[in-house]
């Protein structure tokens, strides 16, 4: 299976969802140009990280944006792995991504595990407790959201479940953009998968947000790497390309599970 991805490395206007809304719209039209089939949005893309506001402005059930990615899905004909969102449900807020087809349904739906206290997202949100797993033109992928990838085994459990290609949606500030492009790349060839991450850029009263989108590819080399402002990033990945690498080191095979 080869896909096009493009990655909406955008700014996000704080606490606007109708101004977010209406950019998100203008993204999507470049990547019909483009001819993507999977179009990747960042993380809290809505609202930004204004949490204190989240009763306001937090997403009943996801309800207006479920409608927007589903249409939009169905006017383009590309699926769309759709960021996150802050998500109202009965028990509080949760950070919640939707992966949906090009049909218009919704296929997936994974809440960050992983609250990043230093952003305060402990004091806002509630963790999530679905699985990461989810399939697209019968290959199976995996959902991730920004500080998830320090957490490697959860990555791995996705893969050891078949997924080729690990979705990572993000916030992720400047000061720490190392650790993003290291951690990415280490988790591409430890898993012998491709990584495609989609980063905000832009800044908040608080933080200044990194961009560099990347795409990896199952040996590590960065396909495309965005630069630190606005752009749609465009990869093309190979799925089958998979299989050559995992021949050539075969880890999953020298695993030893009874020792760890
Ligand atoms: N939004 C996030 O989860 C940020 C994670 C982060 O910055 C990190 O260093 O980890």
């Amino acid at each position: 299976m080869k896909w096009k991805i493009g990655c909406i490395q955008m700014n996000i206007a704080f606490g606007n969802p109708n101004n977010n809304f209406s950019a998100v719209e203008q993204w999507f039209e470049k990547a019909a140009k483009e001819q993507c089939s999977i179009v990747v949005l960042p993380e809290l893309w809505t609202t930004g990280y204004d949490l204190t506001r989240l009763d306001e402005i937090a997403h009943d059930e996801g309800k207006d944006v479920l409608q927007l990615l589903k249409e939009q899905a169905k006017k383009h004909q590309f699926h769309i792995v759709g960021g996150s969102i802050a998500k109202k449900v009965n028990s509080g807020v949760t950070n919640t991504m939707y992966i949906i087809d090009k049909e218009g349904k919704l296929v997936h739906e994974y809440s960050k595990l992983h609250l990043f206290q230093l952003m305060d997202e402990h004091l806002y949100l509630q963790a999530g407790e679905d699985e990461p797993i989810f399939t697209l033109d019968g290959e199976k992928a995996g959902s991730f959201i920004c500080y998830d990838i320090r957490f490697p085994e959860w990555l791995r459990k996705s893969v050891m479940s078949g997924a080729k290609a690990l979705f990572v949606v993000a916030e992720w500030p400047t000061p720490r953009v190392e650790h993003w492009r290291i951690l990415l790349q280490a988790r591409a060839i430890e898993n012998q998968c491709y990584i495609i991450a989609c980063n905000r850029t832009g800044s908040d009263a608080n933080n200044e947000f990194a961009g560099h989108s990347m795409i990896i590819d199952p040996w590590g080399t960065i396909i495309s790497e965005g630069g630190s402002g606005e752009e749609l990033l465009i990869g093309e990945i190979d799925l089958h390309e998979i299989d050559e690498i995992r021949s050539r080191i075969p880890i999953f095979d020298d695993r030893r599970p009874k020792k760890y």
